[in-house]
């Protein structure tokens, strides 16, 4: 089965994505998912000038040798964009051969381990009312779990509070700047939780994200505090590029961590796995070398009893949706899966198989993904420069975002 043409394709119904298209001889189109936010055009200039030419003339059934030809033959190894050029071909792959089986992939996988994902909407607020209305908005759309995200008093903007609709960090044509101070947050996060606990019980599952900005010692005070509230997971509540900074942190909580979204490969992952600093690694299908790779990363957090809490935002397109939907189905220590929806028309250039319901998704029974590419659609929504924000303390100093 002949790879023919390999395409991509950079548009922004609603927000920018990038998409790899791969035809075969037999007619059969994959599809994946290249966007990195912020450095979009990097990853696609990557496929179309380095990846995109060896990809012709391959058979596409040879889904592990084209990544192991893709990740050895770079030489320069790892890196967010290069592991999200392989995990889009590596998806596309993998749609194919599904399509060619004539199977959903997540029967490819090993069929279902369960009977829908699992899955966490965000909540968010400027203000503790706000929060509380958005939860039971979440609630009534049959979301058993929330992400709680609220502005901090004393702070002009903060990551993650939605205006209209759907939380999209990269909002700017420039970064723009944000201002941070971290002990205005140390206050307000346990009370964020203490409202919303009161106002709902400990039915729900509730979900925060720290975002990298603490240093592991006031990450380790923030999950001793929110220990009465129960949360499902505090996220990146400290920079993770050095492991070893989660030993102190562990042993001050007990509140579950959750950490891997700006992950690219199972070597990021591996210490705080295999030294279970962590509950749940959340590296995504599109960032980290597609399902190929992203199964060894399942497959290693199974050995030691971390489950998976896979990135869903919605600068990842409903390809890598579809795609992570499909593996979370299919592998046996699934957490639970990011769902923050997408802005604006995307439907009109990405349809997809996948449901919603009562708190789970399905990545559906079609061939392959399950989702179709409309490229004539995507051609009328060009690429719109968008970066994400820089973070700054009250004295100036970059800090983390
Ligand atoms: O847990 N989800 C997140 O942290 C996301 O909202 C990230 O800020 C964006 O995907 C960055 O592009
Ligand atoms: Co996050």
């Amino acid at each position: 089965m002949k790879i023919t043409d390999a395409r991509v394709v950079v548009c922004s119904p609603g927000r920018n994505y990038v998409t790899l298209v791969v035809e075969t001889e037999d007619g059969l189109t994959g599809v994946g998912d290249a966007t990195l936010n912020g450095r979009e055009l990097a990853v696609a200039s990557y496929l179309r000038d380095h990846v995109c030419p060896l990809l012709v003339g391959r058979d596409a059934r040879r889904i592990e040798d084209t990544w192991q030809y893709l990740y050895k033959g770079a030489y320069w190894r790892r890196g967010p964009v290069t592991m999200a050029a392989i995990a889009a071909v590596d998806v596309a792959l993998w749609d194919i051969t599904g399509k060619a089986a004539g199977m959903p992939l997540y029967r490819l996988l090993g069929g279902a381990s369960r009977d829908g994902v699992p899955v966490y909407g965000h909540a968010s607020g400027a203000t503790l009312d706000e929060l509380a209305e958005d939860v039971q908005r979440h609630l009534d759309l049959g979301y058993t779990a929330v992400r709680l995200q609220a502005s901090v008093p004393g702070l002009e903007t903060t990551y993650g509070i939605a205006g209209e609709g759907v939380y999209e960090p990269a909002d700017a044509p420039r970064p723009h700047e944000a201002a941070w101070e971290s002990s205005l947050y140390l206050d307000f996060a346990p009370a964020m939780f203490a409202r919303i606990r009161e106002d709902f019980g400990y039915r729900v599952h509730l979900l925060h994200d720290v975002h990298h900005r603490l240093t592991p010692t006031e990450a380790g005070r923030l999950g001793a505090a929110l220990e009465p509230y129960r949360p499902f997971w505090m996220e990146d509540p400290t920079p993770a590029e050095d492991p070893s900074a989660f030993r102190a942190l562990r042993g001050h909580t007990t509140t579950p961590i959750a950490v891997g979204e700006v992950f690219n490969s199972i070597w990021d992952c591996q210490q705080l796995i295999t030294e279970r600093l962590i509950d749940y690694i959340r590296t995504a299908v599109s960032h980290a070398g597609g399902i190929t790779h992203m199964r060894r990363i399942a497959s290693l957090a199974e050995l030691y009893g971390v489950r998976t809490g896979p990135h869903g935002a919605g600068d990842l397109s409903p390809v890598s949706l579809a795609a992570a939907l499909h593996l979370d189905l299919a592998v046996p220590n699934l957490g639970i899966q990011e769902h923050m929806g997408h802005t604006g028309p995307y439907t009109e250039v990405f349809t997809h198989a996948y449901t919603f319901r009562d708190g789970y998704m399905h990545p559906g029974e079609r061939p392959g993904l399950g989702v179709e590419f409309d490229e004539a659609a995507a051609e009328c929504f060009p690429y719109e420069p968008r970066y994400l924000p820089v973070n700054r303390r009250l004295d100036g100093t970059v800090h983390d975002w």
